[in-house]
């Protein structure tokens, strides 16, 4: 399993008091953290606790209205483009075009992450191949199982060997099983030095975390590993640390 791997690495997200205000509403507020290289962040929170709006931030989608943050090495006021190229981006709602085949969607992303044709070729084949997909590659997505999408998104998602992934809400909608497989791509590009930034409501992935951080009403509640937070709120189950801390969110959309 995943040891913490925060030790002596690599900052690749440094996010200082990052806040975002829609007029007198806060949505996300202060938020300070570090990601590491490599390391498997699990962005946890209730719904409308802020998650969405701090991901916009960090992907350079959206401009903070105070604080300080890095991601891949680049500022989010002022460097946004360079990190929209040194991202990955997978969400339940946009990953893939269903009405484009998966070759056709590799060579898509492909060249929107600035890959040459050579690199999309080979970088597809792998892609196929290791997904075992060689006989569904000329079908159309929208043909696909929802878990094999997702597997595939992911894919795709990281072709460019982006510093950092973030994942909002990946595998909504399929079994534990095939969730189990989807994370084994997760472990998988966090060996190869990839951070993977996750949010999701299943309490089974968030152990599969390296580090895990909770956010209420806007805030970052608690940032520790799976084992440390259960100790620190004597619960048996990220389930029960979760409940403990959501008990108290006064937002619910
Ligand atoms: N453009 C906006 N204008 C005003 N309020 C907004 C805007 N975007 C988000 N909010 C509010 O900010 C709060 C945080 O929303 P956000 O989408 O970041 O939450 P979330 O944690 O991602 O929730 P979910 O899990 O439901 O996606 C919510 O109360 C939401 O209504």
């Amino acid at each position: 399993m995943h040891k913490n791997k925060s030790d002596a690495m690599e900052k690749v997200i440094v996010c200082k008091d990052l806040t975002k205000r829609f007029g007198d509403f806060i949505a996300a507020n202060e938020i300070t953290f570090d990601v590491y290289k490599g390391e498997i962040f699990g962005f946890l929170g209730a719904n409308g606790a802020g998650k969405t709006t701090a991901i916009r931030m960090l992907c350079g989608l959206s401009v903070p209205s105070s604080g300080h943050a890095m991601v891949a090495g680049y500022d989010v006021y002022k460097q946004t483009e360079e990190i929209k190229k040194n991202i990955g981006y997978m969400s339940q709602k946009f990953s893939l075009y269903e009405d484009l085949t998966i070759l056709e969607n590799i060579e898509f992303f492909g060249g929107i992450y600035g890959l040459t044709r050579k690199e999309i070729k080979d970088k597809g084949r792998n892609l196929v191949e290791k997904l075992d997909l060689e006989n569904e590659a000329r079908k159309l997505v929208a043909s696909l199982p929802l878990g094999w999408k997702q597997k595939l998104s992911f894919s795709v998602a990281v072709l460019h060997d982006p510093k950092i992934v973030f994942l909002d809400e990946p595998t909504g909608g399929v079994d534990p099983l095939t969730r189990r497989q989807f994370w084994d791509l997760i472990y998988e590009a966090s060996e190869r030095g990839i951070t993977v930034f996750v949010t999701t409501h299943y309490m089974d992935e968030a152990e599969y975390c390296d580090r895990i951080s909770i956010m209420v009403d806007g805030k970052m509640e608690v940032l520790d590993t799976p084992s440390n937070l259960k100790i620190n709120f004597k619960a048996t189950s990220m389930d029960e640390v979760f409940y403990q801390l959501a008990r108290s969110a006064k937002r619910s959309d």
